[in-house]
């Protein structure tokens, strides 16, 4: 059995907020696996007893669609890898922990960032009044949506619920309820589906059921009698759920007679089938060479693929009422894959279904090619990108200093990261990214007012002509043990929060509810326990430019709060000074609000000679030095006649 140890998690979370179970990724046999607790059933539900590609034995009381959902870390993958391996999904042993956690990004960073979806065959015998045959053990289809525990994959879990009736909330046994927790259960609760509390790590010596039970009550009024136990590490209790999952989810709703319905639920791009579509149908049958419509844009397919993830690609040829699959329709583009249309068969009349809430933006950011001659390459990236992730919104801009590039919207910065990741990993594009910002209402002279992304699309002296500001904030619901509140309340008020709600879960926890301005957790707040609604505040906030040899960086621009614009301004050009290399001539460094500079720095002239230190004759090795110093200067910005390396813009992201 091969050793699965996997990256470490990063945490971000500060010490100050709680007790973080820093907990590496165990090795199987350090697991301490229950074999017993699987064998048996493992045979049972083998993939041999089911004829899984004949998918009219599932009509929907056959059929059960649920999500895991939790906050950070509590143990959803895990679940979802042990339930596969269960019901003969995938082979135990597989040879890769937290088996739909797909992306290299998701293995590097030890985070889920896209939900995905696997079907699941499994025997049980039912005891609800609606099956006729209850004596013996019936076949049932399950559809599995593992989603993301972070609060900036948030759009990914709402579309996944979309597609249930029902979700299992899983709770760490020692960690308790936690903030993501509230949030998700909310999603859920919203959208009427089944919740199955199942409180996990109860092998943990810290863990503490009964108290995360009494938690689940107050907080969610959950029966404590429904709440399943469970190690997901160790196996036990796993035997509970499924026939949990069976008895107490209802079926898909939805009608077999009628036409063909179905959402659109994600997509990717593949180089050889164009778009994959996740759908679930609503009502209807999908068949293979089908034809059938978007209704977003009219525009009609064939069908030329059509199936269920078990846990890849299984072709079936046809997809019932309340299943989920995937089809290939020859889309090529996320202009095409729209997540959140409605499918239908082409020429029927159908109501389209209600599709997904528009998502909120809360961070922007310029993306720019490294190599300002890549901009088409960037813009192939993004799109293939955009088509499996649709939450990032995309337009064209262009900066004096960086040239041709987008200014893309996210949920968070952890979002960015992971989609800039992304571009580099799966499509191979060198990417700057821009300070982050977060979308401002600017009132002018003549009445009107503009929300406005890009720093640089600002006039350098807007007291000038705005009126008022308002800068947005966020409703955080932050929940910590009762021994860091005062640490807390300090941050808080720090970052100019307002406290609304403060109460005790137990008495070790404390709920804290506060308005906060999103700019002041937007960048070294943000693995923070938060859950957000949004609103306007009316706010001092100013342009801060950064110049180069006197001229403006427009990339470099950014938005703060009047009081902070001095502090900020000393760091980034502080910063700036370490990360830019001297060059043959003087540069000067300064941050200015409007006309007024308030913090400078000069670099002294000096030509880095990359063969210093290389004595003697040796051509080989001078030319390789040059080589390699050319090829660092690809991965550097030109602005003016100043050398920006990429690490200085990243470096820009970490100052608020
Ligand atoms: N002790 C113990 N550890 C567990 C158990 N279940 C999961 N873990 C560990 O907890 C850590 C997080 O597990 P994941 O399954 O990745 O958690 P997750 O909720 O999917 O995380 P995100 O997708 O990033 O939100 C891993 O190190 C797991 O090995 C359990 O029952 N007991």
């Amino acid at each position: 059995m091969g050793s699965f140890r996997r990256a470490p998690k990063i945490f971000f979370r500060s010490p100050k907020f709680g007790s973080p179970s820093y907990t590496h990724r165990l090795s199987w046999t350090q697991f301490g696996w229950n074999r017993h607790a699987f064998c048996s059933h493992s045979r049972q539900n083998s993939r041999d007893n089911v004829n899984f590609t004949d998918l009219s034995q599932f009509p929907p009381e056959r059929i059960r669609n649920f999500s895991i959902i939790a906050h950070v870390d509590h143990g959803k993958s895990t679940l979802a890898d042990r339930l596969l391996e269960l019901t003969g999904t995938i082979k135990r042993g597989h040879g890769q922990p937290q088996y739909l956690d797909k992306l290299q990004v998701e293995r590097e960073r030890g985070i889920t960032v896209k939900a995905q979806t696997a079907t699941m065959f499994h025997k049980h015998k039912f005891q609800g009044a609606d099956v006729i045959d209850a004596q013996e053990p019936l076949n049932f289809l399950l559809n599995l949506i593992d989603t993301p525990g972070h609060v900036d994959f948030s759009y990914e879990v709402s579309r996944s619920l979309a597609a249930c009736q029902g979700a299992l909330l899983v709770v760490d046994a020692a960690q308790g309820v936690q903030a993501q927790t509230v949030a998700n259960f909310y999603l859920a609760f919203e959208s009427n589906l089944t919740i199955i509390p199942v409180i996990n790590k109860i092998d943990q010596p810290t863990a503490d059921p009964d108290r995360v039970k009494a938690q689940l009550k107050s907080m969610f009024d959950l029966d404590p009698i429904d709440a399943l136990l469970t190690s997901a590490k160790t196996g036990q209790g796993l035997e509970q759920v499924l026939p949990a999952v069976i008895e107490r989810i209802p079926p898909p709703p939805g009608n077999c007679s009628s036409p063909l319905r179905m959402l659109l639920l994600d997509s990717y791009y593949d180089e050889y089938k164009g778009v994959i579509c996740h759908v679930a149908v609503v009502d209807g049958t999908l068949r293979k060479g089908d034809k059938i419509s978007s209704a977003a844009t009219g525009q009609a397919y064939e069908v030329l693929d059509v199936g269920i993830m078990h846990p890849e690609l299984t072709p079936t040829g046809v997809l019932l009422t309340g299943q989920v699959g995937y089809v290939v329709s020859g889309m090529r583009s996320t202009k095409e894959a729209r997540v959140g249309d409605t499918l239908y068969q082409h020429r029927s009349v159908v109501e389209p279904l209600p599709g997904f809430k528009p998502v909120k933006h809360m961070v922007f950011s310029g993306l720019y090619p490294a190599d300002g001659s890549d901009f088409e390459a960037l813009n192939h990236a993004i799109e293939r990108l955009t088509c499996n992730d649709a939450s990032v919104s995309v337009t064209k801009e262009s900066s004096t200093a960086l040239g041709l590039g987008f200014r893309c919207g996210f949920l968070g910065l952890l979002h960015m990261d992971v989609f800039h990741q992304r571009l580099e990993q799966e499509h191979g594009a060198h990417v700057i990214s821009t300070v982050p910002t977060v979308p401002y209402i600017f009132e002018y002279s003549d009445g009107s007012k503009e929300q406005v992304q890009n720093p640089a699309a600002l006039p350098s002296n807007p007291k000038k002509r705005v009126t008022a500001t308002w800068e947005p904030t966020v409703i955080a619901t932050i929940i910590i043990p009762s021994e860091y509140v005062g640490a807390v309340i300090t941050l808080c008020s720090d970052r100019r929060g307002e406290q609304l709600e403060y109460t005790f879960m137990d008495s070790q926890r404390a709920f804290m509810k506060y308005r906060l301005p999103l700019r002041e957790i937007v960048v070294d707040f943000y693995n923070e326990l938060k859950s957000i609604t949004s609103g306007y505040k009316s706010s001092d906030v100013v342009k801060l430019d950064i110049l180069l040899n006197g001229q403006p960086v427009d990339a470099m621009a950014t938005i703060v709060h009047n009081l902070k614009a001095q502090r900020v301004g000393r760091e980034l050009v502080e910063k700036l000074k370490k990360f830019i290399d001297r060059q043959m001539f003087e540069i000067t460094i300064q941050a200015a609000v409007g006309s007024k500079v308030i913090a400078r720095e000069t670099l002294s002239a000096m030509r880095k000679n990359v063969l210093a230190k290389c004595y003697g004759g040796d051509v080989t090795r001078k030319r390789k030095l040059l080589e390699k110093q050319k090829e660092g200067k690809k991965r550097m910005k030109r602005v003016g006649s100043v050398d920006i390396p990429q690490e200085a813009f990243h470096e820009l992201l970490k100052v608020s």
